[in-house]
């Protein structure tokens, strides 16, 4: 991918996106709106995926039919909220590796703490696609990559559901070589560090907490 951010306009991502975004979707429509979306999000983030040919045969003759090349990807779930992502996207490349980020925004000073990291091996050899709803601040997304690439990921990109320009902004500063691709780039930052008109906290509205 050329482009540091991709917006990805399909009117269908964003009829729900905006069903999420709505203040009275509950729960569950809210999770399988997220996991619909995530699903023409990977779309796009996979487009540039490279092929190669393996001969099958068709009930007709033999044929030089396209496949993915080289190793399997790595989904990287920034958790928790990654996993709303996570889940869709796997379902369409179901051989890809997973692993998991742990880390959660401190309300007060809007620094990422970690508590989890475990990650697929040899992720040099990847494409390394790490998936989260929310670029806020991007305190969360540049920590987790400067954990990916101390693991050795050297081609890694960010899918996200929504994006502040700060977010956007800070992720270009400290990882100007990871291409992210979301559904919208909104207005601002509130005082508190949300995603303004935004769709509130992500995690607590995909789990129904709070
Ligand atoms: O760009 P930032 O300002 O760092 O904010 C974005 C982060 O905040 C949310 O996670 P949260 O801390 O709420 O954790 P959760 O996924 O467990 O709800 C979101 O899922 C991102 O990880
Ligand atoms: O608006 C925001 C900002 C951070 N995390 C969220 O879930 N929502
Ligand atoms: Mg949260």
């Amino acid at each position: 991918m050329s482009d540091h951010l991709t917006v990805v306009t399909h009117p269908l991502v964003q009829h729900k996106l905006t069903l999420m975004r709505k203040r009275d979707t509950p729960t569950a429509l809210f999770r399988q709106l997220l996991r619909e979306i995530s699903q023409l999000l990977a779309y796009e983030i996979t487009r540039e995926l490279e092929l190669t040919t393996e001969t099958v045969d068709t009930p007709l003759q033999p044929m030089d039919a396209p496949v993915l090349a080289g190793k399997k990807l790595a989904l990287i779930s920034i958790l928790r909220a990654g996993n709303g992502l996570l889940d869709g996207v796997l379902e369409l490349i179901p051989s890809a590796r997973v692993g998991f980020v742990g880390l959660y925004r401190d309300e007060e000073t809007l620094q990422p703490v970690q508590y989890y990291f475990k990650v697929p091996e040899a992720l040099d050899d990847r494409l390394v696609i790490a998936v989260d709803p929310m670029l806020a601040t991007g305190n969360s997304s540049a920590a987790a990559i400067d954990l990916l690439k101390k693991a050795g990921a050297t081609n890694i990109r960010f899918l996200c559901l929504l994006a502040a320009p700060e977010g956007v902004a800070r992720m270009k500063e400290a990882h100007p070589d990871v291409p992210i691709v979301t559904a919208a780039l909104d207005e601002c930052l509130n005082e508190k560090g949300y995603i303004v008109p935004g769709l509130g906290d992500a995690g607590d509205r995909m789990f129904g907490t709070k």
